[in-house]
């Protein structure tokens, strides 16, 4: 089954999410595609809601950010929707202080990894707080440069009230973070869907080109082992990956147990922890510009090297 397309909505508090999503899900409509959002809210009472059509199958996650306290929780919802409905997309509306890849992080459970195809992180920006942002914390200017810079498509919102030369300001100051991405600008987040979808698959002479400008798609790789491992050899292929990946987490076997581990790699530090279910060994990466391939050799080999001892 084609896997249910997923876009990350992030952006400061008041860039424009809600008007975003808004214009998002009346153009799905015209489409009749089937679409479901899941919106996170600080706050103990939903008040964005009301912007999703009552046919919209709506989960809320309430009182807390999806990016920390509450991240768990995003993968039930998740793994309820899929099961739930038929979908063709899912969109997440995230709390203007989440951080994207953390959000990512998130969505990328090794229990529906393959059910799940994150399309892209579209962040949002309000170009009067942008120009403002020296009034910020430094904490919040640096969330503010990081949703910028781990987005694949940037809105730069609200330009009804800038001078064609404050435009040409921002836009350059934000291809100076993020020369990457696609940067769009709207009024009332008015954008066309095709833009926000990634572009339709190219020939395939064109196809690793293509590949390579969909970022979101090199940012996480899926790999499911096929039997049980050597730890030693996987412990060396952890050493020499590069520091690119900063995330890695799935379940595992290996040769000298019987048992089953959920693993756990986050910014250099590995993790163990017995689990008590035989599970499927999936392992999600999350990083970079990862390289597929080199990938999915080095981790093909692990299994290869095991039957040569
Ligand atoms: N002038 C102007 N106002 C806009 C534009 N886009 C959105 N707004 C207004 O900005 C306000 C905040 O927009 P929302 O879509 O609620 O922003 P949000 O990011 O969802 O806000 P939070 O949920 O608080 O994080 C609303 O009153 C919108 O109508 C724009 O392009 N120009």
């Amino acid at each position: 089954m084609k896997p249910v397309e997923v876009y990350i909505l992030s952006g400061f508090l008041g860039a424009g999410k809600t008007t975003l999503l808004q214009t998002i899900l009346t153009q799905e409509k015209q489409q009749d595609r089937k679409i479901a959002v899941i919106m996170n809210e600080l706050g103990e009472v939903s008040i964005d809601s009301n912007a999703v059509p009552k046919e919209t199958p709506l989960m809320e996650l309430l009182n807390g950010c999806v990016c920390c306290t509450i991240q768990g929780q995003l993968e039930v919802q998740l793994e309820n929707m899929l099961k739930d409905y038929e979908l063709d997309a899912i969109y997440i509306e995230t709390t203007g202080v989440a951080h994207p890849i953390e959000v990512l992080d998130a969505c990328m459970s090794p229990l529906f990894a393959d059910k799940l195809a994150v399309q892209a992180i579209v962040t949002i920006i309000d170009s009067k707080r942008w120009q403002d942002r020296s009034h910020l914390s430094i904490q919040l200017r640096k969330l503010l440069v990081e949703q910028v810079q781990h987005a694949d498509i940037v809105l730069l919102n609200k330009i009804d009230s800038l001078t064609e030369s404050e435009k040409a300001t921002i836009v350059s100051e934000i291809q100076a973070i993020n020369n990457h991405g696609r940067l769009l600008m709207t009024e009332y987040a008015n954008i066309p869907l095709a833009q926000l979808q990634p572009k339709q698959r190219m020939k395939r002479k064109q196809h690793e080109e293509a590949h390579v400008h969909h970022t979101l798609h090199m940012r996480t790789y899926v790999h499911t082992f096929s039997k049980s491992i050597n730890l030693d050899r996987f412990e060396q292929f952890l050493r020499d990956m590069p520091d690119t990946i900063y995330r890695i987490k799935g379940y595992l076997s290996f040769t000298h147990s019987k048992d089953t581990y959920l693993f756990q790699y986050s910014y250099g530090m590995p993790l163990y922890l017995k689990e008590q279910l035989k599970m499927k060994q999936t392992l999600v990466f999350i990083g970079e510009n990862l390289d597929h391939e080199m990938l999915k050799r080095k981790l093909l080999l692990l299994e290869e090297d095991i039957d040569q001892n």
